[in-house]
């Protein structure tokens, strides 16, 4: 029988949060025969780590302004210290997993992004090798994706990680993915009180972000969400990753975080 595959986008806004009971998690379904695919941001920490450096940093549509200085520490903050920490986690809870960045084997080809006059070296995916990815869960391991693109010419790209979670679902053929941040979903206010959508469709998500009720970092996720729901991927679900038990949850019953459907 195929094995149950997920793709799953670790947001930088809830990784140091993660208790050890996410990735005892991750064990225990490994351990069930899912096969779970790692992509993992970082932004708070290249953040953090440019401003050390002194380095200015700028937003645009949730999406940062990435020239060469800014690429540099962008690829070592991903690639080097978030990739290598999440992997540490995964490997002292029992999973087993194996890191690397888009840039490894070119499994995230990327190109310059519409607005790249604007933004500079933020990218667009335009392939996903999935036969890297399906060959390292095939000897048993979690794949743990760096979202770093890379072109023909060599040229480095920084891409958003729900951007590069979402081709990889996508090119994958996985029916859901699951993305992991600081908020139990997509949240409303109504009567004056912050609810968390159980389930917002298309046509909700384009009205919640021209009312501005979804702004900064949810864009590029439900971005990415719209832009993968099609063909295999049948659901995206939104979760916080600090609620226990949640990872297990939105796999087997649902019933926890938003969810955006076909
Ligand atoms: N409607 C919304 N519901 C929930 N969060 C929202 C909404 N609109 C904007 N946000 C913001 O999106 C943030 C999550 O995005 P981000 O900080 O980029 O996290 P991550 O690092 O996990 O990608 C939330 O903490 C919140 O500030
Ligand atoms: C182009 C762009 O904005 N890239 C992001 C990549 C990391 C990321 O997406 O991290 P989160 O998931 O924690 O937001 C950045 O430079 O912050």
């Amino acid at each position: 029988m195929e094995k149950q595959r997920f793709v799953m986008k670790c947001g930088g806004s809830t990784l140091a949060a993660l208790p050890d009971s996410f990735f005892a998690e991750l064990r225990e379904l490994q351990a069930s025969g899912v096969a779970p695919v790692i992509v993992h941001g970082g932004g708070p920490a290249i953040s953090e780590t440019l401003d050390k450096l002194g380095i200015e940093t700028e937003f645009v549509q949730g999406l940062r302004k990435t020239n060469d200085q800014v690429l540099d520490v962008v690829e070592m903050v991903l690639a080097g210290r978030i990739n290598k920490e999440i992997v540490r986690k995964m490997e002292t809870n029992g999973a087993k997993a194996i890191g690397l960045s888009g840039v490894d084997g070119m499994l995230i080809q990327a190109k310059p992004v519409a607005n790249h006059q604007e933004i500079g070296f933020v990218g667009e995916v335009t392939s996903v090798n999935a036969t890297i990815v399906e060959g390292i869960m095939s000897m048993g391991y979690i794949p743990v994706i760096a979202p770093i693109g890379i072109d023909q010419t060599g040229q480095r790209y920084n891409i958003n990680a729900d951007t590069a979670a979402g081709a990889v679902a996508s090119q994958l053929g996985v029916s859901r993915m699951i993305v992991v941040t600081d908020v139990p979903g997509i949240l409303k206010t109504v009567d004056g009180e912050k609810v968390t959508l159980p389930e917002v469709t298309v046509a909700d998500i384009e009205a919640m972000i021209a009312s501005g009720e979804i702004y900064g970092g949810m864009i590029p996720k439900v971005r990415a969400a719209m832009q993968c729901i099609h063909g295999d991927v049948q659901e995206v679900v939104i979760v916080s990753g600090s609620i226990e038990g949640v990872l297990t949850q939105a796999v087997t019953t649902g019933g926890v975080g938003t969810v955006i459907k076909q």
